[in-house]
């Protein structure tokens, strides 16, 4: 018993200088202009110097969402997977020469995102539209999290194209009994009459094939992707551009921990190929890196989406020079 008494006091006094240090820290972040949202939260830094959300020429926000989850759970963890497996890699990108650590680069944290799914597209798209009030100028990194919240950013930013790299359609009306799942959400993008084009395909109904071809929907089975490929189809969208990454794009090996991995994937570098032309070439005003998961901190496909979002900021950043 008195063990046990011990062990409770140690505790509490824990928590009391936790929550003292918590409070000390919030209240210098805003004597010093550190601008949180509203329904965001923090728990891991990148490996880079960041600036607040109103200097920056990138603003990253993570979506922390699994709650629709067909296969394997854990897209939760995915912005944070992400955050801390940058730590592994060098911010000094040799392709482009560019450091990142010069780059204007905020990072919002995450949104407290409710369990239902209705709700947390709430709370993402008003958070996005917060963070588009504190800077209109900045480019928007969304880290997922689940591929249905992606809908939230495109509700907010209204693209006029939609280009999504996935393993998947994403065509689908309604999966395990929502028409939010992670299943559907190209249809609801499609629906709000932006243009669609889904490149790294290899799963889909026949339903979801039916439905792109009616709906004039351009996509390309992972078989048959190419550069020129992609360039031809893209050319053709209206601008501006929401750009959607589905980690699940990569092949499996590169990706296996996401939530419904597929063999028989794009490589790396088909994909930071396509995406320079497409930064160069096209208006790009929102990117997301989404399907992200596991549970153990710098498993592959985090460190695949963390080395995408170097390449991402990389490209940015370089045509910018
Ligand atoms: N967009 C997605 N990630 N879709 C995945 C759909 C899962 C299909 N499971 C098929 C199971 C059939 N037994
Ligand atoms: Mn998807
Ligand atoms: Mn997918």
């Amino acid at each position: 018993m008195k063990i046990q008494r011990k062990l409770l006091r140690q505790k509490v006094s824990f928590d009391f200088s936790f929550l003292l240090i918590k409070f000390l820290n919030s209240s210098l972040a805003r004597l010093f202009g550190d601008d949180m949202l509203l329904h965001t939260y923090k728990s891991f830094d990148m490996e880079l110097p960041l600036v607040n959300i109103k200097d920056a020429d990138y603003v990253i926000l993570g979506l922390p969402y699994d709650g629709t989850t067909s296969y394997k759970p854990g897209a939760r963890f995915g912005p944070v997977l992400i955050r801390q497996a940058t730590l592994n890699f060098e911010s000094y990108i040799l392709d482009y020469d560019v450091d990142l650590a010069e780059a204007k680069i905020a990072d919002a944290g995450d949104v407290a995102l409710p369990v239902s799914i209705e709700e947390a597209l709430k709370v993402a798209e008003e958070t996005v539209r917060e963070l588009r009030e504190i800077n209109p100028k900045a480019l928007p990194i969304f880290l997922g999290g689940e591929h249905s919240m992606t809908l939230a950013p495109v509700r907010v930013l209204k693209p006029k194209s939609y280009v999504v790299f996935d393993a998947h359609l994403d065509l689908r009306d309604s999966y395990g009994g929502s028409k939010f799942n992670h299943a559907c959400v190209a249809r609801r993008i499609n629906e709000l009459r932006v243009e669609v084009a889904i490149f790294g395909v290899r799963s889909g109904t026949k339903e979801e094939v039916d439905f792109a071809r009616k709906n004039g929907i351009e996509w390309i089975h992972a078989r048959d992707y190419s550069f020129e490929a992609f360039v031809d189809i893209v050319s053709t969208l209206p601008e501006p551009i929401y750009l959607s990454i589905d980690i699940d794009t990569f092949d499996a090996s590169l990706v296996p921990e996401t939530g419904t991995p597929e063999p028989g994937g794009l490589r790396f570098w088909d994909v930071v190929e396509a995406l320079e032309w497409l930064s160069e070439s096209r208006e790009v005003i929102g990117i997301d890196i989404m399907e992200v998961g596991g549970e153990k901190l710098g498993n592959v496909t985090a460190l695949t989406g963390a080395k995408l979002l170097f390449y991402l900021l990389g490209m940015f950043e370089g045509i910018k020079k």
